[in-house]
């Protein structure tokens, strides 16, 4: 190993918008000896633009989801980012703006996907009466289930999937009724509340992480980051933290905030030095790394709907059901631009295909959904992988039923001089970016109470050393 000269206080592990909100949580304090390390060769993480066919596309976060609250008048951090740095958005209609589609050709299938809108509002609306009378998680479907709704056609199951997997990126089945209800909960669930019903796209020709990047070119000077650099091993106690790259270089810090995404924890990408204690790891890996894929596909003409989004029946639940019509005045007008998004486990299959095999598949879809056009060959085609990728393992975090709220304290809590934060810290805000923005700010005031206040309650998060059943069986 080559041990570096650098030796700074605090080492930031991934720059996404955690880590950059956790550096400038430190410069407004003062704290400038601060080293954010990441793989990538640029700032982001999951704010990850790229060029598709002479457009901006996003291939990761594209939402600002909520803006200001009505009621509290409470802002969205990163919709006020969005607007500091002039980002160009469009206001996404998810509820009216739609086109049905099944195997055959277009098909009103209005009615049903009005139920499930319903059946979704009051899935919410009984998940916060379980909170407020305490009452245990179930999945989301058992909760589905007792509210009478029952998807047994292929028109309820898509419009099922729009409602709830399109947003968790996981099933009914998969996801906690209560975490899943949480975002859309207002007024009396504490500390939980949306900001607005307004969701913003990014079609921003510098690409949604400008808002990232260009905040962090404020205050960061260069020798503040290290790009390109991987973490291959983290070693950690109660006085200081070594981090090996995968140049052999060691660098000791005072403290490290590491703000890997949780599938990057699950994994073995990194070596933990000790091993992480039970508690821990049963947190770390009891939460769930959903992916969520943007499938990209360019043609030399729009030939589809006019409406921003169409819903495809598949008799297979989740088989490319959600399409959005990118050519539109307000979106990215003349790029001929249309893409499908799935989700959960079809995600992690595609990932093992060949782009071909997924391109043949999608263009069979489509040829369905227009059986009256000659549809042509893609000129363009693309998908990321957010899977496989192991800086990332998935897209976002989804809550399971089995995940207590102990847990999350123990996925959040530090081990020593070792600190977590990312999206899937944030209780409330789980899988957004300004959850991550949250957690990012949120560990490095406790990083600054702990080196300036000491002691063990500034330096120590609670944790449960273990999570029982209160009455078991
Ligand atoms: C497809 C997709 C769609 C999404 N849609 C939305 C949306 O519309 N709205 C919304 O609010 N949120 C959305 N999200 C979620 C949002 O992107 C995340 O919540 C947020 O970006 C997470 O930020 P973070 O800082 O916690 O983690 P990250 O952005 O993952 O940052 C962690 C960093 O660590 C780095 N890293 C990992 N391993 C190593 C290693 N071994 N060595 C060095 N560096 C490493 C990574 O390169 C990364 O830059 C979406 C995410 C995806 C993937």
């Amino acid at each position: 190993y080559n041990y570096s000269a650098r030796n700074p206080q605090v080492v930031i592990l991934g720059g996404g918008v955690a880590g950059v909100i956790a550096a400038r949580t430190l410069h407004e304090n003062g704290f400038e000896d601060y080293l954010v390390i990441d793989a990538r060769d640029q700032l982001g993480g999951r704010l990850h633009s790229t060029d598709f066919g002479g457009s901006t596309v996003e291939l990761g976060a594209n939402w600002i989801q909520g803006t200001v609250d009505t009621f509290t008048g409470r802002e969205n951090p990163i919709y006020n980012l969005a607007l500091k740095f002039h980002l160009r958005t469009a206001v996404t209609d998810w509820s009216n703006n739609i086109s049905f589609f099944d195997s055959n050709g277009t098909v009103d299938y209005w009615n049903i996907f009005e139920d499930a809108t319903n059946a979704y509002d009051a899935l919410v609306d009984n998940a916060q009466q379980r909170v407020s009378q305490r009452g245990v998680d179930l999945t989301a479907r058992t909760g589905y289930s007792l509210l009478g709704w029952k998807p047994n056609d292929i028109y309820s199951m898509a419009s099922e999937y729009y409602m709830f997997d399109y947003e968790y990126a996981q099933t009914p089945d998969e996801s906690s009724w209560i975490a899943s209800s949480w975002n859309e909960m207002v007024s009396n669930a504490t500390k939980i509340s949306e900001f607005s019903d307004t969701n913003l796209m990014a079609v921003d020709s510098r690409g949604f992480k400008i808002i990232i990047q260009d905040e962090a070119k404020e205050f960061m000077r260069p020798d503040h980051v290290l790009l390109n650099s991987t973490v291959k091993g983290i070693s950690y106690d109660e006085d200081q933290v070594q981090v090996v790259l995968d140049s052999g270089e060691v660098i000791t810090a005072d403290h490290a905030i590491c703000t890997f995404s949780v599938g990057v924890l699950q994994q073995n990408d990194v070596e933990y030095i000790p091993k992480f204690p039970a508690w821990k790891r049963e947190a770390v890996q009891a939460m769930k790394m959903a992916t969520y894929t943007k499938i990209f596909l360019k043609f030399p003409e729009q030939f589809w709907f006019d409406t921003q989004f169409g819903l495809y029946a598949d008799a297979v639940r989740g088989r490319y059901p959600p399409w959005q019509n990118m050519d539109l005045e307000a979106f990215l007008p003349g790029s001929g631009i249309l893409f499908v998004t799935v989700t959960g486990d079809f995600s992690e299959n595609i990932e093992r295909m060949t782009d071909d095999e997924v391109q043949d598949e999608v263009m069979e879809v489509l040829r369905s959904m227009f059986p009256e056009v000659d549809v042509p060959d893609p000129e363009d085609f693309m998908f990321p992988r957010w899977h496989t990728n192991p800086l990332f393992r998935g897209s976002y975090s989804n809550w399971p039923p089995s995940f207590y709220s102990q847990h999350h304290d123990n996925l959040r809590a530090n081990l020593g001089r070792l600190w977590f934060a990312g999206e899937a810290t944030s209780a409330a805000y789980f899988g957004y970016l300004h959850g991550a923005y949250y957690e990012g700010q949120a560990v490095a005031d406790r990083v600054m109470e702990c080196i300036i206040n000491g002691g063990h309650s500034a330096c120590n998060m609670p944790y449960f050393k273990q999570i029982t059943n209160p009455s078991p069986y």
